[in-house]
């Protein structure tokens, strides 16, 4: 492992607290480094192709993809596609699929088009409806890429997975664990690893097992993580990207988009102040790499990149065609929303929306059902509107944020005790109001959202108050897989003890149901406590009911969407039927539906919220219900 790769960085090279300047930097320490080794990349030919395909003739179902002044050769056709194996996957892969993944037995059409455009020489930006599968799609095509066809006789990533959370690199780790499950005699730290920021026994657990198996085919990672293993001599060459084929960014929105950004630094509080460390990665990645493949071999081969996320918009295509990103490999648009603010994946019509308001007054305490503002739909979808949308829409999330900086930055003048008690009160009676909620409902196991600014310890305290067990996402004990970790109280002798359940075992009806002899004595969770960035992209079994309290716990309509269509109430390939809404409300009744409901409280509630609401859910497409009898 001592190729000259490894001499790339100087020792001034520094990832944390990195802002604009640090690409910067890296980009001088990429111009000072030069190879003498001798890397191919691997990429399949591509112009083997049986047809070609312009825009005009592309796959009707993937009806919204373009192809950006160019024309690439299609190898697979998706329409012709009825069943993974003829996505040419590796058998061994179909087979796990087949005997491992229960619910999976053909492609969804996104999973058809994903997989037969990347057998074909393109980059791809897909915005997909949530929940349809297009993680564990490119999770087979990781797999199935493997080490491609580099002679390289040390280990190398092949593949990088970019994820904004520890949840969902703990989530792909997962799915990995589960489609290798039967491939006994395969070093499984040799095929992927997951690296994103934690506590210190954490990180140095992920680091003692990235030495003793340095360069898995696939890294699961965060942009903070491998940047900070990147700007250390010392841990850079466990992590060799030189032969990186495929960067997958998933839950593109979070990590790269130009509209928000998380900070690198882990002290630092305040989401504005930096360039997304997603950004500051793929810029300095992407020209290392460039520049090593052009200085080694006769014929440059791009990197491809697959952009993804269920809340995509146009600024990222800008944005990677500003970095020239879309230069060397075609990059095709899959499934965007056109311009003017209209979304074209409406809500799931398995689901119903309800926003409920919690009321003090005279007459004491109760739910009722929000009042909001009719929304005029020809000014709503005027292109010409968009950027005062936009306005209209965040401009709450805006000002609650300055105000909770203003708190956080006063924590030591005297004015601070009464803005948290303030907000005490705020949090307290949202717990309120969810407790008459989950009561009326049953106490039907639901996932209940927070905004940032909560603390999960106090929400965690004050249901419990409430007689309301909580479950939050966790890593399992050996830190490879996602779970719920649930601490309860035992009566004899007293104590508390963790339990951890796996996630498709948290809102199953089966581990609920305490008639069941072989289930009564299973300690189980009322609900699964998390924030917004946290649950993105987590995929829920068996799922029904989301609890947002308050209205900056989603911010805008796409998270709005995304969220409903975690709840998991008819089949991937059901719900999207039109018929379905007719066809529930008479066999099943309205009730069996899922349902997102919003929390608000009355001090809260004011005009400018009650209108970005209506903005948000009329952009989605949602008839609101009422909840409350
Ligand atoms: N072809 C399929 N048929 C049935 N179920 C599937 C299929 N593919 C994936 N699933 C299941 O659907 C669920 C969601 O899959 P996945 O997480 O891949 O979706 P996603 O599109 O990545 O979601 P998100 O938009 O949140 O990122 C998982 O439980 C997965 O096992």
């Amino acid at each position: 492992m001592n190729s000259p790769i490894y001499r790339l960085l100087p020792v001034s090279f520094r990832a944390p607290g990195a802002n604009a300047s640090t690409v910067q930097r890296l980009s001088r320490s990429l111009a000072r480094f030069s190879t003498s080794r001798s890397v191919t990349i691997s990429s399949s030919p591509a112009n083997q192709g049986k047809h070609t395909c312009s825009e005009a003739k592309q796959n009707k179902r993937l009806r919204s993809a373009t192809l950006e002044n160019t024309r690439i050769e299609l190898k697979i056709d998706p329409r012709k596609v009825k069943t993974f194996g003829e996505l040419n996957i590796k058998p061994p892969i179909l087979e796990s699929i087949s005997k491992n993944f229960k619910d999976i037995e053909k492609p969804t059409n996104i999973q058809k088009g994903i997989l037969a455009l990347l057998r074909s020489d393109a980059s791809l930006v897909v915005r997909q409806t949530p929940g349809t599968g297009v993680s564990t799609a490119l999770s087979m095509y990781a797999l199935d890429f493997g080490k491609g066809v580099v002679p390289c006789p040390t280990p190398f990533v092949t593949t990088i997975i970019l994820v904004h959370s520890k949840e969902l690199a703990l989530q792909y780790s997962t799915t990995f664990k589960k489609l290798l499950k039967d491939a006994t005699s395969v070093d499984k730290n040799s095929i992927y690893q997951t690296l994103y920021r934690s506590t210190p026994e954490e990180e140095s657990a992920q680091l003692t097992l990235l030495k003793s198996n340095p360069g898995p085919n696939i890294l699961i990672t965060t942009p903070t993580r491998l940047l900070d293993l990147l700007e250390n001599d010392e841990t850079r060459r466990f992590v060799p990207i030189y032969n990186t084929s495929n960067l997958v960014v998933d839950e593109a929105d979070l990590l790269i988009s130009t509209k928000s950004s998380i900070s690198t630094a882990k002290s630092d509080t305040s989401n504005n102040a930096h360039e997304s460390p997603g950004i500051i990665l793929m810029q300095f990645l992407i020209r290392l790499r460039n520049r090593i493949v052009r200085e080694n071999n006769k014929k440059f081969i791009p990197l491809r990149l697959i952009i993804t996320s269920s809340a995509l918009q146009h600024d990222i295509p800008i944005m990677l065609h500003n970095n020239g990103w879309d230069k060397d490999r075609p990059l095709i648009k899959v499934g965007m929303d056109p311009s003017g603010g209209r979304f074209t994946s409406r809500f799931p019509a398995d689901v119903s929306c309800h926003c409920v308001t919690y009321q003090t007054d005279s007459l004491g305490s109760r739910v009722i059902d929000t009042k909001l503002p009719t929304i005029d739909k020809d000014w709503l979808f005027n292109p010409q509107n968009e950027l005062l949308l936009s306005m209209e829409e965040s401009s709450h999330a805006f000002n609650r944020s300055k105000k909770i900086s203003a708190m956080k930055g006063s924590k030591n003048n005297q004015k601070s005790s009464i803005l948290f008690s303030e907000c005490s009160t705020f949090e307290s009676d949202y717990f309120d109001a969810f407790q008459i909620l989950f009561e009326q409902d049953k106490r039907t196991p639901s996932l209940v959202i927070i905004p940032d600014h909560v603390s999960m310890n106090g929400a965690i305290k004050a249901l419990a108050k409430r007689n309301i067990k909580v479950g939050v996402l966790d890593s399992s004990e050996d830190s490879s897989e996602l779970i719920v970790k649930y601490i309860h109280q035992t009566q004899s002798p007293v104590s508390r003890k963790r339990h951890f359940l796996a996630m498709d075992e948290v809102f199953n009806t089966k581990y609920n149901n305490t008639e069941d002899i072989s289930y009564s004595s299973y300690p189980q969770p009322d609900i699964v406590l998390s924030k917004y960035a946290n649950i993105r992209g987590i995929d829920m079994p068996s799922l029904s009911r989301v609890y947002a309290l308050g209205f900056d716990s989603l911010p805008g309509g796409r998270s709005i969407f995304t969220m409903a269509s975690r709840c998991r109430v008819s089949n991937i390939f059901d719900r999207r039927n039109k018929s379905l809404n007719e066809l529930l409300d008479k066999n099943l009744g309205p009730e069996k539906k899922g349902k997102l409901i919003i929390v608000s409280i009355d001090q809260d509630f004011g005009n400018e919220v009650s209108k970005a609401l209506a903005i948000s859910l009329a952009k989605i497409g949602v008839n609101v219900t009422p909840l409350m009898k």
